[in-house]
């Protein structure tokens, strides 16, 4: 499927999810070796996403070196890869677990490897099984985005999606 991030006129109605954590507290881990926040995961992001507002999140995450593209600074795959954990993490405040499906970066400024990349990220809609989340990153001034991204995730069934593929890799530790 070709497709692109067109957010619809009329959303469907949306509400916090009653067990959503609350402002300022971290959602729990996907799973311990998911690329983005898992704990246990070899060369992982380690990315906390810390619920907000409404249908808000923020998340945080230090450019190391090995996250390195162009000299210096971060690789435009990393950043991707972090705005997908921080976007597909967002549609839980809803309580509706996804799969990306469409996600696009804008890349506006070169990330300095040992700076700290700030995230806030928002649901902004959803149709049938489609969410749609945006997000913006910052060095430190909200003002000044470096890099944002949009995504439209689908919702899916945990267990039917995940069931065939759980033994072989993502629920064992390494
Ligand atoms: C037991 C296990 C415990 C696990 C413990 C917890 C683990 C929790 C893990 C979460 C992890 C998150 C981590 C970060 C997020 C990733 O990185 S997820 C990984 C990357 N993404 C993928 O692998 C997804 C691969 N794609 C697929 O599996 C399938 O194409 C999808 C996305 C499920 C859709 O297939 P489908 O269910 O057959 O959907 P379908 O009926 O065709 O379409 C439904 C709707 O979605 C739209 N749609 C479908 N595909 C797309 C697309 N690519 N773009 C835009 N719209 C689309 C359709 O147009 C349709 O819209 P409407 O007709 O309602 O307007």
């Amino acid at each position: 499927m070709s497709t692109s991030f067109s957010i619809p006129d009329v959303s469907d109605p949306m509400s916090r999810h009653p067990k959503a954590p609350a402002p300022g507290e971290p959602f729990r881990l996907h799973h311990n070796l998911c690329h983005g926040c898992g704990d246990d995961a070899p060369g992982g992001l380690h990315v906390t996403v810390y619920a907000g507002e409404g249908f808000a999140t923020t998340a945080e995450m230090t450019v190391e070196k090995w996250m390195m593209g162009g000299p210096g600074v971060i690789h435009g795959g990393v950043l991707t890869a972090a705005f997908d954990e921080v976007l597909g993490t967002t549609p839980l405040i809803i309580g509706t677990p996804v799969v990306t499906g469409h996600l696009q970066v804008d890349f506006r400024k070169p990330i300095p490897i040992g700076t700290t990349l700030h995230f806030n990220a928002e649901v902004v809609a959803k149709e049938r099984r489609k969410v749609f989340v945006r997000a913006t990153a910052h060095l430190g001034d909200p003002t000044e985005i470096v890099a944002s991204a949009s995504a439209i995730f689908i919702e899916i069934d945990l267990k039917e999606h995940f069931g065939k593929y759980a033994d072989s890799a993502s629920l064992s530790r390494p």
